[in-house]
């Protein structure tokens, strides 16, 4: 199995931002998207992940292989650590939620409500919705916002563990996640140039 990205082009608001976008991820690979904010690295994930349409060019995967996590972690605030990740085991048919909490270090607050999280507890969980889900391709959203030095580190090792099953990490992030074998991709080339005015006068009507 692999992701392949080809010649991608994306706008938000109808607006272009990035145009001419390729790249290809194999079983094991992880690949970080880097760039200034606003410069479309949010926009592409959704893309890709199947949130929005392309205004152009192919993925090569189906959306059902892949599993999102954007800013917002997704948390039931009244069901417990547990009762959240037995939700998306229920919706992923998969038995992984002694796994996601071993991952994430989340054995000892699985009983505690969602809601009563701290900030950097919730993402864990959020992340671990990950590990739950069973599905090759992670495109994560900045995953380490909250996160302190030994949850980045946890959340390293969850990566690491999963490409070696195999699994396969789309990542946008503005920190070293200390995971030395993902290759980088730096956005700021591929920004959508303004549309060439057609009709000079016209554009100014
Ligand atoms: N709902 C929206 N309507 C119009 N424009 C938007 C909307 N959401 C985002 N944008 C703009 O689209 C561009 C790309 O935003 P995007 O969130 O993809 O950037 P990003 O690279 O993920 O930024 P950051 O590093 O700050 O998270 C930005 O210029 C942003 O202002």
């Amino acid at each position: 199995m692999e992701l392949k990205v080809t010649d991608l082009s994306v706008a938000r608001g109808g607006v272009p931002v990035l145009e001419g976008v390729s790249f290809t991820l194999r079983a094991g690979e992880a690949l970080v998207l880097r760039g200034p904010n606003g410069v479309g690295k949010t926009t592409l994930l959704r893309s890709v992940a199947g949130l929005q349409p392309p205004l152009s060019g192919q993925v090569g995967l189906d959306r059902e292989s892949m599993a999102y996590a954007g800013h917002a972690d997704g948390i039931k605030a009244t069901l417990s650590v547990r009762e959240n990740l037995d939700f998306w085991a229920d919706v992923f048919a998969t038995d992984r939620v002694g796994k996601a909490l071993a991952a994430f270090e989340l054995d000892g607050l699985a009983d505690r409500h969602a809601g009563n999280l701290s900030a950097g507890q919730k993402r864990r969980l959020g992340l671990a919705r990950m590990v739950v889900t069973g599905r090759p391709v992670w495109v994560l959203d900045e995953p380490t916002v909250s996160l302190d030095v030994d949850a980045v580190a946890m959340f390293a090792w969850a990566v690491r563990a999963h490409l070696r099953d195999g699994g396969m990490a789309l990542i946008a992030t503005h920190i070293d996640l200390g995971l030395d074998e993902a290759r980088v991709l730096n956005l700021g080339p591929f920004r959508a140039r303004a549309p060439e005015p057609d009709d000079f006068d016209g554009a100014f009507l």
